[in-house]
């Protein structure tokens, strides 16, 4: 038991803070390696770019949810790693925004190779302190993900009053009153209040869903949750696209749900690097280009009702 190799489940709802509490943990001074594994929905992966950090290794599972097509991916992956045990002091897998945590858990029992080697350290859920209410009506990925999770980072509490923040806690609690809750901005948390939790309790689990070690385990997924990817093989011109991003973000912003990119402007040695939540953008030049690397732009759009042909034809017309 004492030597596998501690795996902690990264979930949250789209744009929740996930990455940031990944580049949070992987920059500290921890003197440790580790694993990464990185899923996201959509076609183009801009995660694992986003991942900072020289000495991890980051695997990218895409084309499909990490709970549904991909899982063989995840075993797959994760066999390679078992089999260069002692590399890594610990895994950490980032699960997409619409995963439901419970199949990827479910992975680290059911599956013989992974189970013998590697263990459930906890299922970390960040959580959104603006927009969690309101996702808890109509989605039930985070749902499940406050009720999965061994501990929830209550995240971005710089944008809601003090009275917000204890409701929004208020219904954590209601969900999963047995996870420890930390609020915090940025994620900004102490390592080890993350990993080497030991906290997976798979008795819990059993609890809330009695199934959950049956195969053909049955979960919930949005089935009106669409992505739209477009890659632009070259640069943009910030004046059309600048405008361009914005407003299809304010106009659009209720059914986008998630947003990024990473886009090259003429001129410019450093990639731009934007995403969003809703209507809320943020974006800053960071990472220069390689010498030689090809200056392509791409950008990926998450939600509900989205306009692919206008969102594609919009990007590619923004070509410099
Ligand atoms: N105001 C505010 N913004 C934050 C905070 N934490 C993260 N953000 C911003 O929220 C956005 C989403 O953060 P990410 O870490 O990329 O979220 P994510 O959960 O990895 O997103 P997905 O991978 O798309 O599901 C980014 O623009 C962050 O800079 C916070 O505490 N306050």
């Amino acid at each position: 038991m004492t030597d596998k190799i501690p795996v902690t489940v990264l979930t949250g709802y789209l744009g929740a803070g996930k990455t940031t509490l990944l580049n949070r943990i992987l920059t500290e001074q921890h003197g440790k390696k580790y694993a990464v594994i990185v899923n996201e929905f959509g076609e183009i992966g801009i995660d694992n770019e986003l991942v900072v950090g020289a000495d991890e290794e980051v695997f990218e599972m895409n084309n499909g949810c990490i709970c549904c097509t991909v899982r063989g991916d995840l075993i797959r992956i994760l066999d390679g790693l078992m089999k260069r045990k002692g590399k890594f002091d610990a895994i950490i897998v980032e699960t997409t925004g619409l995963a439901d945590p419970a199949p990827v858990a479910q992975t680290f029992f059911m599956d013989q190779d992974v189970s013998d080697a590697a263990r459930l350290d906890a299922v970390v859920t960040v959580a959104d302190a603006k927009w969690l209410s309101d996702r808890l009506k109509d989605a039930p990925e985070a749902k499940n993900q406050i009720a999965f999770a061994d501990v929830i980072i209550l995240n971005k509490i710089d944008l809601v009053s003090p009275q917000e923040l204890d409701e929004v806690e208020g219904r954590i609690r209601a969900i999963n009153p047995y996870a420890k809750v930390h609020r915090t901005q940025n994620c900004a948390i102490p390592i080890t209040d993350v990993l080497d939790r030991k906290a997976f309790d798979l008795d819990r689990i059993i609890e809330i869903e009695p199934s959950f070690l049956e195969e053909g385990h049955h979960h919930h997924h949005d089935e009106e949750m669409q992505s739209v990817s477009v890659h632009l093989d070259g640069e943009v011109d910030p004046e059309k696209f600048m405008p361009w991003i914005s407003n299809l973000t304010q106009v659009e912003g209720p059914n986008i749900l998630r947003c990024k990119g990473i886009v090259a402007f003429p001129d410019e040695p450093k990639r731009f690097v934007f995403q969003g939540v809703h209507m809320i953008l943020d974006g800053d030049v960071q990472g220069e280009w390689k010498p030689g690397e090809k200056h392509t732009s791409k950008v990926v759009f998450i939600g509900r009702d989205l306009n692919e042909k206008a969102i594609r034809e919009g990007f590619l017309a923004c070509a410099a």
